[in-house]
C-alpha cells in the first residue's frame, strides 16, 4: 500500500501541544505521512504569566515550503492558524492547485481568549477560505464569527449557525460543542447542507485540552488521506480526540495537551447518535 501524504499550513506551538506539532503526532498515529508549512511561531512567556507571543513567518518562505510539498504530491490538506490575510490567500490558492479534499481549522484565538486577533483575518476566512473546505471545523467561538449571529448557547443555536456557515460554499460544517456547551456531554454537530448528526462523547472532566482543535480537524484530514468519506473520517477523529482527551496530562503549571497516542494505545469508547 502506498503512504498517504497530507499537507498542514498552520502555526508552531512551541510547547509542542497544539498547531503543526499536533497536526504531525496526529498523522503519524493514525499511519500517514506529514508534511508541514509553517505560517507563524507561538511562544508561551513564562516571565509574563505565560503571554502568548506570536512570530510571523515571511510570505515568500511560506510560499517556497508550499512549493516543495505541492511538488512532492498529496492526498489531503488541512490549515490551522494563519494570521494574516495575505497567508490566508496563500492557503487558498494552496487548495485550489492541489485540488485534494482540505480541512479548515479556523483558529482564530487560542484557547481561553474570546477575542479575535485580527478581525479582518475572520472576514478573510469566510469570505476566501471556507467556502473552498471539504470540511470546516469551527468551536462556537469561531462558528458565532462565521455565521456573524451571537454568541452560541444551545443545539438549536448550533444548528442555525451550521445553515449560515455552509451556505458560505464548504461541503461539510462540524461545529464542535465541546466543553463550552451548556451539556452534560461533549457535542458536536454535523451539518451537509441537508441533514444534522450528532456526534456525541462523555465530556471528560479535565483542564488539559490544549491543541484540541488542531488534533481533531488533523485526524479527520488523515483519514480523508486513507480515502474515506468524510462522514467516516469525521468518526474516526471524534473517537481519536476522545482518547486524546482522556489522556490528557499536565506540561507544566499552564498547559496541559491531549494525549496523541491515546487511541492507538488504549482504542476507543464512544456512543453515537443520529438526529
Ligand atoms: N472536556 C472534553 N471532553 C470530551 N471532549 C471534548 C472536551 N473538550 C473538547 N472536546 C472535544 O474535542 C474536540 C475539539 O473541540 P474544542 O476543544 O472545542 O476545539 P478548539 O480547540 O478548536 O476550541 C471536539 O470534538 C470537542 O467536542
Ligand atoms: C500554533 C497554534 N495553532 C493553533 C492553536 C489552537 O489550539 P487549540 O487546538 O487548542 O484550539 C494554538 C494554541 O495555542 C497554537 O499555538
Amino acid at each position: 500500500m502506498t503512504m498517504k501524504k497530507v499537507l498542514t499550513i498552520a502555526g508552531s506551538d512551541s510547547s509542542g501541544g497544539a498547531g503543526i506539532q499536533a497536526d504531525l503526532k496526529t498523522f503519524q498515529e493514525l499511519g500517514v505521512y506529514g508534511m508541514s508549512a509553517l505560517t507563524t511561531i507561538v511562544t508561551m512567556d513564562p516571565k509574563n504569566d505565560w503571554h502568548h507571543n506570536v512570530f510571523p513567518i515571511e510570505i515568500s518562505t511560506l510560499e517556497a515550503q508550499i512549493e516543495t510539498i505541492l511538488s512532492v504530491g498529496i492526498d489531503a490538506m488541512k490549515t490551522g492558524m494563519l494570521g494574516s490575510v495575505e497567508i490566508i490567500e496563500t492557503a487558498a490558492k494552496t487548495i485550489k492547485e492541489s485540488g485534494v479534499p482540505a480541512v479548515i481549522d479556523p483558529v482564530m484565538v487560542c484557547k481561553g481568549e474570546d477575542e479575535v486577533l485580527h478581525p479582518e483575518t475572520a472576514d478573510a476566512l469566510r469570505e476566501v477560505l471556507v467556502p473552498l473546505a471539504t470540511v470546516v471545523t469551527p468551536n462556537l467561538f469561531e462558528a458565532s464569527q462565521l455565521a456573524q449571529v451571537k454568541p452560541i448557547k444551545t443545539i438549536e443555536e448550533m444548528k442555525k449557525a451550521a445553515e449560515k456557515i455552509h451556505a458560505l460554499g464548504p461541503k461539510y460544517v462540524i461545529i464542535k460543542g465541546g466543553s463550552k456547551l451548556q451539556s452534560e456531554k461533549a457535542i458536536d454537530l454535523l451539518f451537509d447542507g441537508e441533514n444534522f448528526t450528532i456526534l456525541q462523547a462523555e465530556l471528560i472532566n479535565t483542564p488539559y485540552i490544549h491543541g484540541a482543535g488542531c488534533t481533531f480537524s488533523s485526524a479527520i484530514t488523515a483519514e480523508l488521506a486513507k480515502g474515506k468519506s468524510v462522514t467516516e473520517a469525521i468518526d474516526v477523529a471524534k473517537d481519536f480526540i476522545t482518547a486524546a482527551i482522556t489522556h490528557g496530562f499536565k506540561l507544566n503549571e499552564y498547559v496541559g495537551p491531549t494525549m496523541h497516542g491515546a487511541y492507538r494505545t488504549f482504542g476507543a469508547d464512544r456512543t453515537k447518535v443520529e438526529q
